[in-house]
């Protein structure tokens, strides 16, 4: 099992490394993705227009690609061949996946196309991922196992890894499977948190490609989503001022409160 410290070594590394990540992504988060990778030590650059993602890939370190970005899948495409030609990790959130079958559609042709490093999605997205008519395949009573289970196929048949986020973050290559339970009900009450995940997943996977990477932003971005949560409460604020409380607290997490907070389990 893969310790804590492990995964503490992981997120440090991006501060130091800073590497430069490509995002092409959706408007209604794009900022927020730009910050916390800001805040985390890396370098974001927000780049989707088709004649120039290919000349802002050769310069990055990673490739973030979220499907809200549906109308950009020139750029996407474009991206994507340089960063595999580069050899660098390419993240896709699949943002809507779950409800409209374009967006289910091209996702799929993506997965197939490129080797993609790491995948991203809330529980509905990975599930709609894996099934043929992008709805539910198989609910299970218990939907943490299922999260999981489902998490595991895809990231077999793809040759990924995948990172199911919800109440607890699944996160497996098939073979290795860990879970992140810290985190608070009102991270769901701000738009992009998953977003933020995903762009945070590609500085990570930047400085270190595997799975552990994926479980290192888990735990980072989790319980800075629990701290910010607690503060919120006790300042008797709510989602706006949520928001900001967890950028300021993924900025200054240390590593006694990750290895004191971080609830990480392997298996
Ligand atoms: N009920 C919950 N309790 C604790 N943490 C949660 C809960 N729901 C989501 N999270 C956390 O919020 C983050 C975003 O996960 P979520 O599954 O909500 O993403 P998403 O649906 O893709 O979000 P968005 O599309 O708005 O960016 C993850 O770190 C996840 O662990
Ligand atoms: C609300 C919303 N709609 C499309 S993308 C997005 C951001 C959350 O993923
Ligand atoms: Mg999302």
């Amino acid at each position: 099992m893969a310790t804590l410290a492990e995964l503490w070594a992981v997120w440090e590394k991006i501060s130091r490394r800073r590497p430069l990540v490509h995002c092409i992504t959706n408007p209604v988060t794009v900022n927020d993705c730009a910050n916390v990778l800001l805040a985390a030590g890396a370098r974001p650059f927000m780049a989707a227009h088709p004649d120039e993602v290919e000349e802002v890939q050769l310069h990055a370190d990673a490739l973030v690609i979220n499907l809200g970005a549906i109308s950009q899948l020139d750029s996407i495409g474009k991206a994507a061949r340089r960063a595999v030609a580069c050899g660098h990790p390419i993240i896709v959130d699949p943002v809507g996946v779950s409800a409209s079958s374009l967006r289910r559609r091209s996702c799929i042709e993506l997965l197939e196309e490129f080797h993609v490093a790491c995948v991203r999605g809330n529980g509905a997205e990975i599930r709609a991922l894996l099934s043929d008519t992008g709805t539910a395949a198989g609910v299970d009573a218990d939907e943490e196992t299922a999260a999981a289970e489902v998490a595991s196929a895809l990231a077999r048949r793809h040759g990924c890894t995948v990172v199911s986020s919800g109440a607890v973050d699944a996160v497996t290559d098939g073979r290795r499977a860990f879970g992140v339970s810290n985190g608070d009900a009102m991270m769901t009450r701000v738009t992009g948190m998953g977003c933020m995940l995903s762009s945070l997943l590609g500085a990570a996977y930047a400085v270190e490609s595997s799975p552990l990477a994926a479980a290192a932003v888990c735990a980072a971005v989790e319980l800075s989503g629990e701290l910010a949560a607690a503060g919120t409460r006790s300042a008797r604020r709510g989602p706006a001022h949520f928001r900001d409380l967890f950028v300021d607290t993924l900025y200054s997490l240390d590593e006694a409160q990750f290895m004191g907070g971080a609830k990480y389990s392997e298996g």
